[in-house]
């Protein structure tokens, strides 16, 4: 068993509640199933906003879903790098896994598909 980190990112189009919540929902679903983890595997989840979201704590999100109530959650701050994507999620998730890290799915959705073009494995 390994400690393997899978990368997500996604974007909204605005600084409000509901939205921040679904993308992040949405964002760690794809992560989820791509990666076929559950959450008794996961070892804690680090979530980011860049600092134009201030709507809501996408760690609400995640907390409410099923079976997710004991994962340790943090949100935090993106450094406002001048010209970085704005609103954007980003989400770092440590999972106790057998897979190799090659086989780990990012996904990045939405306008975050251009941060990591490399690494993007989905489709949507
Ligand atoms: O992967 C991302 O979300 C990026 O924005 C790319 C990148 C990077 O340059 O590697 C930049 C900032 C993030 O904190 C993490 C990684």
């Amino acid at each position: 068993m390994y400690n393997r980190g899978i990368r997500g990112a996604t974007t909204v189009s605005h600084n409000e509640e509901q939205e921040m919540l679904q993308a992040t929902a949405e964002l760690l679903k794809e992560i989820v199933e791509r990666n076929e983890i559950e959450p008794e595997d996961i070892c804690s989840v680090w979530i980011t906003v860049t600092p134009d979201l201030d709507a809501t704590f996408p760690a609400r999100a995640i907390r409410v879903l099923s079976g997710w109530d004991m994962v340790p959650l943090m949100c935090s701050t993106e450094i406002p790098v001048k010209g970085g994507l704005p609103k954007c999620i980003r989400l770092l998730i440590q999972v106790n896994t057998n897979k190799s890290q090659r086989e780990m799915k990012h996904i990045y959705l939405n306008e975050a598909k251009s941060l990591r073009p490399d690494l993007s494995t989905s489709s949507s």
